[in-house]
């Protein structure tokens, strides 16, 4: 697994802005859009293109476009609903499904409450959206779906990862074509599961505690 810390000083502005407990919701879904699409230019890196030709008004010019089948974008309900916009305004014919999921706030396991996506991946690339990898069990078990489906490689991109959640998804993924897009890795989790310093419920953060 490969994991990648995007080393920006854009990023890491709007990440100190995201983390800060004075910043009011309608700000930090508009931060968390904004890192999104900071981090979906590296996350992208390896997409798959096909070699094109186009006619400029002067001459043909070589250029590449996505090639087909199209990377699918996966967001995790509720929190990666947040990343969705950030990511597609890079990627605007990408396909989306969706996976919603909640991790058990006693038991921390991660449980599955609703899949939409395509039965068959063969051939797909895809890209996990949540904004936070805690115990990295959410992240594991909807990569491990997408694997099974036929999924040729994941990206997850994420705000913030924690480095225990990092190395259970290396161990439960290994030798997988797996990689992590993160804005930052932080210190480790608190005995509630929760990233520290890390910038508390991403889901509550941006759509309030239900
Ligand atoms: O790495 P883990 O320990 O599995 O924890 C991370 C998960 O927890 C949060 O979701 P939550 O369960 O709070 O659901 P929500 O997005 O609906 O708020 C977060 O958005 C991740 O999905
Ligand atoms: O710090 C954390 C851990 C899990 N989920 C969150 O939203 N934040
Ligand atoms: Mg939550």
């Amino acid at each position: 697994m490969q994991t990648l810390a995007v080393d920006h000083p854009l990023v890491a502005h709007k990440l100190t802005t995201l983390r800060d407990v004075n910043t009011d919701s309608p700000t930090f879904r508009r931060l968390a859009d904004e890192l999104v699409t900071l981090l979906a230019y590296e996350a992208t890196r390896d997409v798959r293109v096909t070699d094109v030709t186009v006619r400029t008004p002067l001459t043909d010019a070589d250029g590449v476009q996505l090639t087909s089948p199209k990377p699918l974008v996966v967001p995790i309900l509720r929190a990666g609903l947040g990343m969705l916009d950030g990511m597609t305004r890079l990627l605007p014919t990408a396909e989306v499904g969706f996976l919603g999921m909640i991790r058990n706030e006693d038991s921390l396991q991660a449980q599955t409450y609703a899949t939409r996506l395509p039965d068959d991946l063969s051939g797909r690339q895809c890209y996990v959206l949540d904004p936070m990898l805690a115990t990295g069990g959410t992240l594991a078990a909807a990569t491990k779906l997408l694997l099974e489906r036929g999924a040729t490689d994941v990206t997850a991109v994420v705000l913030l990862a924690a480095p225990e959640g990092l190395k259970h998804l290396e161990q439960e993924l290994t030798g997988a074509p797996v990689r992590v897009v993160t804005a930052a890795i932080d210190s480790r989790l608190n005995e509630q599961g929760f990233i520290m310093p890390g910038l508390g419920d991403a889901g509550d953060r941006l759509y309030g505690v239900v």
